[in-house]
Parts: C-alpha cells; structure tokens; sequence
C-alpha cells in the first residue's frame, strides 16, 4: 500500500469537510439511506455464518443502522455496541444489546450498553465489525472521528488477515455515499477495511 504523507492540518480539513456533508443530510434522505442499507446487509450478512456481529447507534449524521439492527435480532443475530474503556484510553470494549440493554451516554453522548463485565464478548469472537466512518476512499482507507479507537481494535485483525483472508473478526465500513473522497492520507497506524457497504454499492477490497 502507498502512504503519501499529507499534512494534519488536511486530515482535519477533510474530517470536517466531510462530518458536515453527512450532517446536512435531511431526515428523509437519512430515513432512505438507512432502508437502502438494510437491504443491501440482509444480502451481505449469512444468517448461518454470522453469529456476533458489533455495529454502532448513529450519531453526527452517520448512517443510522438501526433498521438493520433489528433485522438481526429477529435472525437470532447477536448484535454488540463499542463501549470506551474505562481505564485503557483510546481502548473500546464491545458490549451485547439487546432490546432490554441498560443504556447510558459516554463522554461523546453516543448512547451505550451500561458496563457490566458479563456482557462483555472478547473481539476476537465477534465474525463482522461494521465501523462507523468519516471518510473512505477506493482503496479501502478509512478515515473515523480521530480517535484512533477502530485502528486500535482491528490491528490484531489487520496482522492475521496477512496470512489469512478469511480472519475474524472482518471489518466493514458503513457510510452514506457522500462520504467517499478521492484519496485519503494514510498513516502507519490506519487498518483499511475489508469491505465497505454505502445504501448504493458495496466496496469489496479483499479480492
Ligand atoms: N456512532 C459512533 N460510535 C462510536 C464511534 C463513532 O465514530 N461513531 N467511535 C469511533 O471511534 C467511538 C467514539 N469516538 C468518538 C470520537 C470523537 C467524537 C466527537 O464527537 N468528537 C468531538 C469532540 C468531542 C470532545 O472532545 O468533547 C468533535 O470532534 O467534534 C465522537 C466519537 C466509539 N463509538
Ligand atoms: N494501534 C494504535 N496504537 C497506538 N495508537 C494508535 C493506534 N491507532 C491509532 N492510534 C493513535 O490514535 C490517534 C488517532 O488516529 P486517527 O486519526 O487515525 O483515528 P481515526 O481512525 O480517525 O478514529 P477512529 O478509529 O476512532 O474512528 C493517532 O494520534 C494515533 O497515534
């Protein structure tokens, strides 16, 4: 893979470029989007295969995967959300939820399951990661909220998928179509996805 080196200042100019187009989108186009997603994930996902699948609630104009996530609940899909560590910083933990799941807001005030150890699954037992993203381009970069929390969780991902194509669990990135740019700047620690699922298409990078 090439790593142009960029500058920061074009990161953040991108990341906020494109955090605005996602968020002028109108509750129509969002309501359209989510409903187009849905029907291309229920092509996507194999009911038999996929048993833990970690997605995410909307926020900042993300495309909102709700539709999509009682789909799952009513395949007997385990769904599990990202919870920010409480001790390791830039760490997330991938909680169950369920429809009962206690919720509260973390620092960001995205809503997330309440910690509670037994609800924990470990990431390597989950079989799909759909990522929320700010940017993606054509080779499968990604660009998310600056956290570095994605990067972190998929590098064990990343170094076995050398070897392994079919290494769990798989990270597909989920966006509105206008969130696709031309080229990202990519850094030593970005993870590019597998696959990443728009309402109108669907990027494959592993073949
Ligand atoms: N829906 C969703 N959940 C997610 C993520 C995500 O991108 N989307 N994350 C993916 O990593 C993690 C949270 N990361 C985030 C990082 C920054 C901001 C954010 O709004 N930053 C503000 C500044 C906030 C502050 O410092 O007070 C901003 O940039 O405006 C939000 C989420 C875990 N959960
Ligand atoms: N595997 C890693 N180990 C240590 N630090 C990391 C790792 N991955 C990313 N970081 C750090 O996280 C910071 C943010 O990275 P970046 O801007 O690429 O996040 P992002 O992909 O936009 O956010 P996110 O993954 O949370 O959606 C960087 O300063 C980077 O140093």
């Amino acid at each position: 893979m090439n790593k142009p080196s960029f500058s920061t200042n074009s990161a953040h100019a991108v990341r906020a470029k494109i955090r605005q187009r996602r968020k002028a989108l109108s509750f129509q186009e969002q309501s359209i989007a989510s409903e187009a997603l849905l029907i291309q994930l229920r092509e996507l996902v194999d009911v038999g295969q996929a048993n833990n699948i970690a997605i995410y609630l909307s926020n900042d104009g993300e495309l909102n995967p709700e539709l999509f996530i009682q789909w799952c609940w009513q395949q007997g899909i385990n769904t599990y959300l990202p919870v920010l560590h409480p001790f390791s910083k830039g760490q997330l933990l991938f909680l169950r939820y369920h429809q009962h799941s206690q919720m509260k807001a973390n620092i960001y005030g995205i809503l997330e399951p309440k910690l509670s150890v037994l609800d924990i699954i470990s990431t390597s037992d989950l079989d799909i990661i759909f990522t929320p993203l700010v940017a993606f381009d054509a080779e499968g970069n990604r660009m998310g909220m600056g956290g570095g929390f994605y990067d972190r969780t998929l590098s064990k991902w990343y170094q076995q998928f050398q070897s392994d194509i079919n290494a769990k669990p798989r990270p597909i990135g989920l966006a509105h179509d206008c969130q696709k740019v031309e080229r990202l700047a990519v850094q030593d620690w970005d993870i590019p996805l597998a696959k990443i699922v728009t309402p109108t298409a669907i990027y494959d990078f592993t073949v």
